[in-house]
């Protein structure tokens, strides 16, 4: 190492890593001057209006969108890995009903992989089948997460619903209408992927270090449950509830900018305009208000989005309209950062085998700012 290589390496520190490049990948191209953002080159307002998420994870994962005959296989392969391990529900029946769902989603998923038998294989095409199991498993995992902790008994998947569909059907024990399972499809869709985010980036420094791929998607569950990330569609929802009515907007708005405190759904690592997928949430969210004659927190969320953006200049994320549209559509505060992991798992898994093909272990430097090499002094004179 030349002189010049230690100067480089001893004294600049980027906090966060923010702008740095830390892969090549193909999966994803996240804009964030523009507001644009591409799954394996489709543009996300494409595929939001056009595509479901089956299409959408298969393109993740295998880098083209699927033919006709691509997709009906595809379809089949998720539908017979949708029922989970009963030695899954028993142990989930277990654990206190009252933990996050996120802290069970991601107990169960590495449970999952103790009871995988092809969980160790480094095989590439066992790693693509992990990777479509857990596409198919994780909102099984979810659906049972809600309804035993409501002491409800896990609905079976029904093979004759779409992913989407049967997700619905198995947190609610209903067939879900077509509206009902096309808003599940979109969210399902807009959250799939989106570059080297936290949870990501977690889930290839995981695997770089080639454990399973369990272990690489447990961990990104961990980074996703931070209410800085993933976690903020929950906090949305309680700061709408806890507002609880247009007028107090204006004042929560102010407590929060003189506590100096975060607008949670607002702000972004890398969008500096407006977030592409927000729009699509939004216009669903003021659908799914006016049908269900609640308006009132679409109403909200526009009236806020308004006020903080005049405070901070800071447009709403992702987690900001996904929080009344969700709670439109009867699902629990709570479980919202569990909805997003059983899309994000797509994106997850395309990263992971991206990873693995040409791997390399990923060990930044830190930045020492510790003491000099010092003497031991015993314990007796300290
Ligand atoms: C799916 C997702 O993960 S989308 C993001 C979900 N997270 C949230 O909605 C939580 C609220 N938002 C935030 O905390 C931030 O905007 C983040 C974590 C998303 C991005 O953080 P950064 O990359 O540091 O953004 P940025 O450089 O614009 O932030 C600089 C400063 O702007 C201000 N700022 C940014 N976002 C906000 C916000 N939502 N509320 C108040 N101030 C904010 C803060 O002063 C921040 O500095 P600090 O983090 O030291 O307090
Ligand atoms: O990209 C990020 O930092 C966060 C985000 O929007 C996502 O993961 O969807």
């Amino acid at each position: 190492m030349s002189a010049d290589d230690i100067e480089k390496t001893s004294s600049e520190t980027v906090k966060g890593l923010k702008g740095i490049n830390a892969a090549d990948s193909s999966i994803c191209l996240v804009n964030g001057t523009e507001g644009k953002l591409l799954y394996r080159g489709y543009n996300i307002d494409d595929l939001a209006e056009n595509a479901t998420f089956e299409e959408i994870s298969f393109l993740l994962l295998k880098g083209e969108l699927p033919t006709a005959d691509e997709l009906t296989k595809y379809q089949e392969s998720l539908k017979q890995h949708r029922t989970i391990p009963t030695e899954l529900i028993e142990a989930l029946k277990k654990l206190p009903p009252t933990a996050p769902p996120m802290a069970l989603l991601r107990s169960m998923t590495s449970l999952a992989g103790v009871y995988d038998e092809d969980a160790e294989s480094e095989d590439v095409e066992k790693r693509l089948e992990i990777s479509i199991k857990l596409i198919s498993q994780i909102p099984t995992i979810v659906a049972a997460i809600h309804r035993v902790r409501k002491g409800l008994e896990p609905v079976a998947p029904d093979p004759s619903l779409c992913h989407a569909g049967n997700f619905m059907y198995m947190l609610n024990g209903e067939k879900p209408s077509q509206d009902a399972t096309r808003a599940m499809d979109l969210i399902l869709t807009l959250h799939a992927e989106h570059g080297l985010n936290a949870s990501t980036f977690t889930s290839r420094v995981i695997i770089a270090t080639l454990p399973d791929i369990y272990s690489a998607i447990t961990g990104a569950i961990g980074a996703l449950k931070g209410k800085l990330h993933g976690g903020a569609n929950t906090e949305v929802l309680k700061t709408l509830f806890e507002i609880g009515s247009m007028e107090n907007i204006a004042p929560y708005v102010k407590k929060v900018r003189a506590e100096k405190g975060k607008f949670m759904g607002f702000g972004h690592a890398v969008y500096q305009v407006e977030d592409p997928r927000a729009k699509h949430l939004k216009e669903l969210s003021r659908r799914l208000g006016k049908e269900t004659g609640e308006p009132k927190w679409y109403e909200m969320s526009i009236e806020m989005e308004k006020l903080v953006y005049a405070e901070i200049s800071r447009n709403c994320n992702v987690d900001f309209y996904s929080a009344s549209l969700q709670h439109y559509m009867g699902i629990p505060g709570d479980l919202f950062t569990c909805i997003f992991a059983a899309s994000r798992i797509a994106g997850w898994c395309a990263h992971i085998l991206e990873q693995l093909d040409g791997n390399k272990i990923i060990r930044p430097n830190a930045n020492y700012i510790g003491y000099e090499e010092r003497p031991y002094v015993s314990v007796g004179q300290r």
